[in-house]
């Protein structure tokens, strides 16, 4: 495990936290970060085990990109505290594909994978998120979700023992963003990699993750595990309980419902 803070020892389970003995994949303990003196995180705990799939929900400004930064190691220089320990191998995607547009596409996938084999692996990689033949595409003759297939090619080539996300599909028209949920979850079942993915959707985050937590007041508000067989399908009852449920923890009223927000 590579620790951010130092290294610590095992904790109690927290309520929500895996359904295992096994050490998780991800252990947040403590994790304060503030901006100008005003506090962010107050504390955050999470735990995620290997090979499990959390979405992270929280209102506009609560925290989310924060904490997936802080997960991710790449929030030097910001304030805080706590302890942060994550598998050595972490990949992450971004809400654009952040592919470098003077590179092909083939060989944005294989950029941080060197050695004789990589070719092989970014085109099996591009296959599987359904660019076959476009491996010598610029990113420029893309559509945004084939960059965002072309991204999470580049992100698994490497078989990362976690994937952070922070809302992968955020850009993307509604077809594409459900097409793209769907890839995300087959791709995420045959890897097997510990994932936490920042979503403004409670439907996303229902449709995909193992479990749901809530961010709210710099804390961990809620953390929920998703009871549903799949496929899962907006019309379960469990499903509308569950969305109704994680609406009230983010403070979505009745109207704002009705309005879309
Ligand atoms: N580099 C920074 N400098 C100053 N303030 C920051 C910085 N990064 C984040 N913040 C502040 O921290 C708070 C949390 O931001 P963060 O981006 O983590 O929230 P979020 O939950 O991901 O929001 P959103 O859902 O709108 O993307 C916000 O008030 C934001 O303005």
């Amino acid at each position: 495990m590579a620790s951010h803070t130092g290294r610590l020892t095992l904790a109690p389970p927290t309520e929500g936290a895996p359904l295992t003995t096994e050490a998780p994949a991800v252990r947040v303990r403590g994790l304060t970060r503030g901006f100008d003196g005003r506090a962010v995180l107050r504390g955050v705990e999470l735990d995620i085990a290997r090979g499990e799939f959390v979405a992270l929900l929280g209102r506009s400004g609560s925290g989310k990109s924060t904490l997936l930064r802080a997960v991710a190691g790449l929030d030097h220089g910001v304030a805080g505290a706590g302890d942060v320990d994550t598998p050595e191998s972490v990949s992450m995607v971004f809400q654009d594909s952040r592919l470098l547009p003077w590179q092909r596409v083939l060989a944005n996938v294989i950029l941080a994978l060197p050695g004789p084999g990589a070719r092989e692996r970014g085109r099996a990689a591009l296959a599987e998120v359904g660019l076959e033949g476009r491996e010598r595409a610029w990113p420029h003759e893309l559509s945004g979700g084939e960059l965002q297939r072309a991204a999470l090619a580049r992100s698994l080539v490497r078989e990362p023992r976690l994937l952070l996300a922070d809302e992968p599909f955020g850009a993307l028209d509604a077809l594409t963003r459900t097409r793209m949920q769907a890839l995300l979850l087959r791709l995420t079942e045959r890897h097997r990699p510990a994932v936490l993915l920042v979503t403004h959707s409670v439907d996303e985050a229902i449709v995909l993750a193992d479990r749901v937590v809530v961010l709210s007041e710099g804390v961990v508000a809620a953390d929920l595990r998703v009871d549903l067989a799949a496929p899962r399908e907006v019309t379960d009852p469990g499903f509308a309980a569950l969305r109704a449920r994680l609406l009230s923890l983010l403070g979505v009223d009745r109207e704002e419902r009705a309005t879309g927000e």
